[in-house]
Order: C-alpha cells, then structure tokens, then sequence
C-alpha cells in the first residue's frame, strides 16, 4: 500500500515508522514543514492518512473527492460544519473517521451504548479524559466520540468544565487533564446514590493509534464512497 501522510509530529513520525515495517510506502508527507498541498505529492498513492490539524481539512476532502482517494481521518478538534463537510463528502469517497483507533474504546463504545440507557435516569454521567501536555484540543475527541455513543437520543447536553449543580437525566460533564507525556485516559464515571461504576480505557502506547490507523487504510482501499467507522474496519467480513 501506498500512503500519503499528512501530518509530521508525534504520531505522523510515529505512523511513518510503522508502515515502513509492515511493508508499506510512504509516497510523500505534507506538514507545515514539509510538502505544504497534498497536490504536490508526485509520486501516485492508494490512501491518505491525516493525523495533523483540522485546518487541513477542507484540502484533504477536496482531494479525496475530486480523485476519489480513500481518506483516514484522525485528527481531532473539527467544527460541527467540519464534522458536516466529512459526511457530504463521503458521498464521493470512501472515508474512515474516528478520535481513537484503538480496539479498546472501539468496545467501550458499546459497551456504553448498553449500559447509559439502564442507569441515565438514577446516575449522573461525567467523562474525565487525561492527555500529555502537547495536546492542543480539548475536549479529547474520543470523550466526544463517548458522550455520542451515550447520546444517541440527543437527550443530554454536554458540559465541558462543570460549574454549579449536575442536572441527572439531562446533562453529561466532561473534563480534561492535561500533563507530562500520557497517553491517553478516558474513564466514564457513573454515580449513583452509594455507588458508583466507572468504566476506563488507558492508551500505554502511540502504537494502538498507529495500528488500528493503518488497519483502517488497508480496509478503505476499494471500498464504496461512504463513512466507515472503526466497527466496520475491525469486525465486518
Ligand atoms: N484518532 C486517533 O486515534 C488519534 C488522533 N490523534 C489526533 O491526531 C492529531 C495529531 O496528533 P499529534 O501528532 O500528537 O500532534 P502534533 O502536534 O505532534 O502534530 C501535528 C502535526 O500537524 C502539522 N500541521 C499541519 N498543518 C498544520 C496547521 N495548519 N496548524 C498546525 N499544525 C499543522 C504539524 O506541523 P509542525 O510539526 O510543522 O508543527 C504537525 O506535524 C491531533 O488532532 C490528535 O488529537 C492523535 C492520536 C490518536
Ligand atoms: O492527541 C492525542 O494524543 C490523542 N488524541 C485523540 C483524541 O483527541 O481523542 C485520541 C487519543 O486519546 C490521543
């Protein structure tokens, strides 16, 4: 396979490294300090992986569309138009899209979906997400993705940085740590009268993002226009 890296920090370098070893090529990367358009990569290329800046965005979808290239979507911190612009242009290209490609918060996903509808109207719900101090958005696009998967009714607000009292039923709080090098930590604590559940996904390691990213590139190559999710990359036929 033959990938277009867009993206050259912490998990940009990361990836690269990666591919190399399972085989892969890497056809150009565009950054701030490398190529600048993804236009200008010469040499031809099978998919596109985007871990960099939403700022990218609009050029990747423009690409993806025009040459129907499969594109990997990892970057976090999109507007909702951003997140809208995804879904319109995946009518034309095949795109997979997601905050974190590990298994882990694959499954916690579902795991949520099963549970919130059970304890929503006895428990209250807060997400604590805890990244390095290198991170430049938050929420952290997996507690997002979390609080989606928990509201898919559309029957809670998400509170970022809680003031005064929580509203159960009606309100999910979400807040964010930042500091020294981790990785990644996600818990969804659900507190009810003299007891609590908390449910927690920790990342040790770059290489789950990593992996799972070039998993789902090696999926999206010849397939349809069209979202695809993690669930889809890991466990369709
Ligand atoms: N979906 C997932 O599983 C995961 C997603 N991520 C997400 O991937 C993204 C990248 O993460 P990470 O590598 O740690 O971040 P870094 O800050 O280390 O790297 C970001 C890269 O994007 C480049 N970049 C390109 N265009 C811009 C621009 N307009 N403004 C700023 N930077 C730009 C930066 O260039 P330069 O180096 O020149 O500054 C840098 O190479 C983040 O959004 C992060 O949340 C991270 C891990 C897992
Ligand atoms: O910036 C990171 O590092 C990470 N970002 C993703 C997010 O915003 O959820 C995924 C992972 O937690 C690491």
């Amino acid at each position: 396979m033959k990938v277009a890296l867009i993206g050259y920090g912490a998990m940009g370098k990361f990836i690269e490294q990666r591919l190399l070893e399972k085989g892969h090529t890497v056809a150009g990367i565009v950054s701030l300090d490398q190529l600048k358009d993804i236009n200008e990569v010469k040499d031809d290329f099978d998919v596109m992986i985007d871990f960099s800046n939403p700022a990218n965005l609009s050029m990747l979808l423009d690409y993806a569309t025009k040459n129907k290239k499969p594109l990997v979507i990892a970057t976090t911190g999109f507007s909702e138009d951003q997140i809208k612009s995804i879904y319109d242009a995946s009518k034309l290209a095949p795109i997979v899209y997601t905050a974190n490609f590990s298994l882990g918060v694959t499954v916690f996903e579902e795991v949520l979906k099963m549970v919130t509808p059970i304890l929503k109207d006895t428990f209250d719900i807060e997400v604590i997400e805890k990244h390095h101090n290198k991170k430049i958005d938050a929420p952290s696009g997996t507690a997002k993705m979390l609080v989606s998967a928990m509201n898919q009714d559309g029957e809670f607000e998400e509170v970022f940085g809680r003031e005064g009292v929580a509203k159960r039923g009606k309100e999910i709080g979400v807040h964010a740590v930042r500091g020294g090098t981790i990785v990644g930590e996600h818990s969804v604590i659900f507190a009810g009268e003299d007891e609590v559940l908390e449910i927690k996904h920790e990342a040790h390691s770059k290489n789950i993002f990593a992996n799972g990213a070039i998993k789902a590139a090696e999926f999206l190559v010849g397939q349809e226009p069209g979202v695809y999710t993690m669930n889809d990359v890991l466990f369709s036929k």
